[in-house]
This record gives C-alpha cells, structure tokens and sequence, in this order.
C-alpha cells in the first residue's frame, strides 16, 4: 500500500465519522421536530371534530423558508423536497392524510401528488377525473389531484367542466416538468415496431418527435400513459409513450428519452377539497364567472382587475352546461381573495356576472 492510499482511506474514514455524527444530529432534531408536529395535533384536536391537521399555507411558508435559507451545495429544490418528506412523515403521525388520484399508478398525476403530499401521505389511484371530484365530495379521502393544464396541449377541459356542478374547492397546485420516453417490454423488437399507445396528450406532445422517428407507425391513444405502458408489456410489436414511473412499475426498457417536442412541457395540476386556505404570502385565486351573452361582457368582466391592478396569469372559456351559446369564464389571478384590492374588484365583478364563484386561494405552487 502506497503512502497516498494510506492518507486517503484515513481521510474517507475521518469523514465518514463525521457524518455518522451529522446524521445523529439530524436525527435528534428529526424527532424532536416530531414531538413538535404531535403537540400541534393536541391543539388542533381541542378544537373540536372539524379539527384542519393538513394546512397548505404553513407548508408553503415552510418550503419557502427551507429555500430562502440555504446556502448551498444542495440546490434549493433538493433541500425543499428533503423538508417536503419530513413534512410528510410529520402530518402523518398527526393524522394521515388521504389523497385520491387521478390514476392508474404510474402516471403523471401520481408523480404530482408524492411531489405535492410526499411518501407518508395515503393515495389512491382512481379511473377519472370526475370520480375523484367525487370520493373528495363524498368525504371518503380529503383531498384529490387533478391535472388541469399542460403547456405544449392547453387546459384539461374535463377537469374545469367539474368545478361547473361542484362545491369543492381548489386548495393547493403543483406544476410537474414532464419528460416522455419511447419503451419497450423485454419481449418487443426494436426494429418490428408497428404501434405505439399513449394518452392522447401525450401523443400529441411528441407529435413532431414522432413523425420523424417513426412516421409509418400506427399511434393508438388509450386511458393514461400507465394503460399504455400496461399493454406493450405483452406485445412483442409495440411500444409507449409513458413517464419514468410508468417505465419502473412495469419494468419497461427505454428505448428514447425525453422525446417530448419541447423541452419545458409541463403539467398543473390541483388539489381539491374542502377547505378555504387562508393567505400563505404567495398566493393566487381561480374564479368561474358566467356572463350574459351580450357585447361588451368579457370587457366589463376584465376591466375591475386592471382598475385594481390585479395580475391574471389565466383566462379560459368554457361552453356553459345550461344554455346554448353562454360561457363561463375561468379565470387565475395572483393575489389571495382577503387582500383589499382582490375583495374590491371580487365585488365589481361580481355586481355584472350573472354568477361568481371562488374557486379558491391557496398557495402558488412551491416546488
Ligand atoms: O404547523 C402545523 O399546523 C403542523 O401541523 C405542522 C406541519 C409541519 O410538519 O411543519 C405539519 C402538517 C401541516 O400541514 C403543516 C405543518
């Protein structure tokens, strides 16, 4: 042995003494931060059955914080999502939290709730959209995950057209970089690919990527991306277009990366449930306005917000469910309904719609 493997081993062995101890630290602290959590518990508990254990405002506050504060060498969403999971486990011993999801596993919208929620909350996957909005109503889970825009395809109308005929509230988003990739099952042939299954959207924003990889190919759009990458897993002549969870769960190869057409696609999805989130700090507020159908209308809807300098980042429109040729208007603004100036052009808004609904105000989305 050389004097240099010498001094280096003896180095390795110093710093990992080092970091034994470190550990123990965090560990320490760990619980002790728990105790913390299962004393909040009892001073939620006290008052009363309706007790709120999961709040969505202070674990923003806490993310943000965890962010602000580091200094490096992790970045700042790798210390974030370090104190998402100590959260996580936190809620967990006050009470778990139960979350349904827009399913099956393996897709995207799972990936967004264990980024939103973290590993210790309990999640569900379901068939649709609307069955989510329903086992939330229902009170069977507490909260649900639905996608609601992408970047490159534009709003998922399905999930607005909900908020039409429900109650719920939206209490949280989350905002997911979606990668594709092309995969395959270990019994399929590279070279005797004859179709290829993903969700429609997806398809579609890997339409170009697609058309020059594989032009000739037959591209079958099922449920969800996990569905696709559920069938290739028998078929020796077909491929999917899935996530990297889908590609895990059922032991895909990849056969091609990040085929997305552009590099920055991502999804938004929300969390529904009961409950009216109280200011964060950094926060926004959905709207659905019906109009009369008559000139001027999106005008008069619009103008209260400049007066009051509030700043859409969203305006949809939507065919409305109760007459031919009327609209609602879904509409995201920054800001939390109780500051001054959104309450004030709430008001003017609200005196020329035909109906106003607060979606809600939650947190802008952390991670
Ligand atoms: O501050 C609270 O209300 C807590 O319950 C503690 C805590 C946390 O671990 O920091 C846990 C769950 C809540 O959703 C928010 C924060």
């Amino acid at each position: 042995m050389t004097e240099e493997t010498i001094s280096s081993d003896q180095r390795l062995l110093a710093l990992r003494d080092r970091i034994d101890e470190i550990d123990g630290e965090i560990a320490r602290l760990i619980s002790e931060r728990a105790d913390c959590a299962l004393e909040v518990a009892e001073v939620k508990k006290a008052t009363g059955e309706d007790a709120l254990y999961y709040r969505p405002e202070r674990e923003a506050q806490v993310l943000r914080r965890a962010m602000e504060r580091n200094k490096g060498p992790l970045t700042d969403e790798e210390m974030a999502r370090l104190f998402r999971e100590i959260m996580s486990a936190c809620l967990a011993l006050e009470e778990p939290v139960k979350v349904a999801y827009l399913g099956p596993e393996g897709t995207f919208t799972q990936q967004a709730t264990l980024k939103h929620f973290g590993h210790s909350a309990q999640s569900r996957p379901l068939a649709a959209i609307d069955e989510v909005f329903r086992e939330v109503e229902a009170g069977a889970v507490s909260y649900g995950v639905v996608p609601v825009e992408n970047s490159t395809e534009g709003v998922i109308n399905h999930t607005l057209d909900n908020f039409m005929t429900s109650n719920l509230k939206i209490c949280g988003e989350v905002e997911l970089r979606i990668h594709h990739h092309l995969m395959i099952s270990d019994i399929t042939r590279p070279d005797a690919i004859t179709r290829i299954y993903s969700h429609a959207q997806s398809l579609a924003q890997c339409r170009k990527w697609l058309d020059s990889h594989y032009p000739n190919v037959e591209r079958i759009a099922v449920a969800s991306n996990a569905e696709a990458a559920k069938r290739v897993k028998g078929e020796w002549n077909a491929a999917a277009i899935a996530g990297d969870m889908a590609a895990e769960l059922y032991d895909l190869k990849v056969l091609a990366e990040k085929i997305e057409d552009r590099p920055d696609n991502s999804t938004r999805f929300l969390i529904i449930g009961s409950q009216a989130v109280p200011a964060s700090g950094d926060d926004k507020t959905s709207l659905m306005v019906s109009m009369r159908n008559e000139p001027g209308a999106l005008h008069d809807l619009l103008e209260p917000f400049r007066r009051h300098n509030v700043d859409l980042t969203r305006v949809e429109t939507r065919p409305s469910q109760s007459g031919n040729w009327t609209y609602v208007f879904f509409i995201d603004f920054k800001g939390h309904r109780d500051s001054a100036d959104i309450a004030a052009a709430l008001k003017e808004v609200g005196a020329c719609a035909s109906d106003l609904k607060v979606l809600g105000s939650y947190p802008r989305g952390v991670l």
